[in-house]
């Protein structure tokens, strides 16, 4: 088994050079991403909203021995600023091999409380800036039969209370980048969708947001940083991670409904919110 290795498999060394382009990478597994990216010798271009974060991330990409660290820092809440940061992969590297789609807006994790302008704000930092990201980034990645790999969770696949408008984003995700895929098939282009069905993972946000009401431990997020990019650079079709989590819950959500959502709901304490 050892020596066996066929094309589909994963060498760090596929990495080296790559110009990537990482979303949400002040934090969390974004961060993380950005650290084995820059292990693996990959050029990064990182963003999110906080500089001061940044610029530490930035720095310790330099000490792992990337071959090119540099940030942006704005709200993905303007599409404006989505394609901005398309922009300056073009005119720093003129070209991109992989789009990481990774960033999330603030959400609560509590009863939905009517708060429409709040899913409004939430599709646009969750779910249209990725759109927007794609778009700009299409013309680079047809260039390079690149990757974009877009960070989903199960709440994308089967809905837990509390986290409705959330849930919707990733929703809406599943259904735009599927469809593109067909296209991206029917018109013969090169270009991978890696769609990253996530289950409870150990960043600071989502251990603060959920930890007192959530059963079950959180997986690693170093851990979870390296299968991403892993299913990215294989050009996989979806990644779950932890697989033993997601797999059982995924299959379960067609073949018996109601008896997951009871289990979901059993998996979170009572008086959740
Ligand atoms: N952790 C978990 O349990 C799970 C996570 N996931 C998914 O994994 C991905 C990463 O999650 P995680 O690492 O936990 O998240 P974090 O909260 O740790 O990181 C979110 C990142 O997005 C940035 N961000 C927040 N608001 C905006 C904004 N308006 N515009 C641009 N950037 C913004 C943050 O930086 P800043 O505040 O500086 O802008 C930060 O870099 C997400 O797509 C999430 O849905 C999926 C399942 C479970
Ligand atoms: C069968 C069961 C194991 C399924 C239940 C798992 C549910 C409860 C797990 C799986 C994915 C998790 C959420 C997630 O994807 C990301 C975030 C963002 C973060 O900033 C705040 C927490 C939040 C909303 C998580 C909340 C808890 C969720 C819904």
């Amino acid at each position: 088994v050892y020596f066996y290795s066929g094309p589909g498999n994963f060498s760090e060394e596929m990495l080296r050079g790559k110009r990537v382009i990482v979303t949400g990478a002040s934090s969390g597994i974004g961060e993380q991403m950005a650290y084995h990216l820059a292990r693996m010798g990959a050029h990064v271009l990182l963003t999110a909203r906080t500089e001061a974060k940044l610029q530490k991330v930035v720095d310790k990409c330099l000490d792992l021995g990337a071959a090119s660290a540099r940030y942006v820092s704005g709200s993905m809440e303007s599409t404006a600023f989505a394609e901005e940061v398309v922009k300056e992969a073009e005119i720093t590297w003129g070209g991109l091999d992989m789009l990481i789609l990774n960033h999330i807006g603030h959400s609560f994790f509590d009863f939905f409380n009517g708060d429409v302008d709040h899913v409004r704000k939430l599709m646009e930092t969750n779910f249209l800036s990725y759109v927007a990201m794609t778009v700009s980034a299409l013309p680079m990645l047809k260039e390079s039969e690149g990757s974009i790999v877009v960070v989903s969770s199960i709440s994308g696949k089967v809905a837990s209370p509390f986290t409705a408008p959330y849930s919707a984003t990733k929703f809406a995700l599943e259904g735009f980048f599927s469809s593109l895929r067909h296209e991206f098939i029917i018109e013969n282009v090169n270009v991978s969708i890696t769609l990253c069905i996530l289950g409870y993972i150990n960043t600071e946000n989502a251990v603060r947001t959920v930890s007192h009401v959530i059963k079950g431990a959180p997986a690693p997020k170093e851990e979870c940083a390296l299968e991403i990019i892993r299913s990215g650079a294989l050009r996989q079709r979806e990644l779950h991670y932890p697989a033993s989590i997601v797999t059982p819950t995924v299959l379960l959500r067609d073949f018996a409904p109601d008896f997951l959502d009871g289990l979901v709901r059993s998996n979170l304490r009572h008086g959740a919110a």
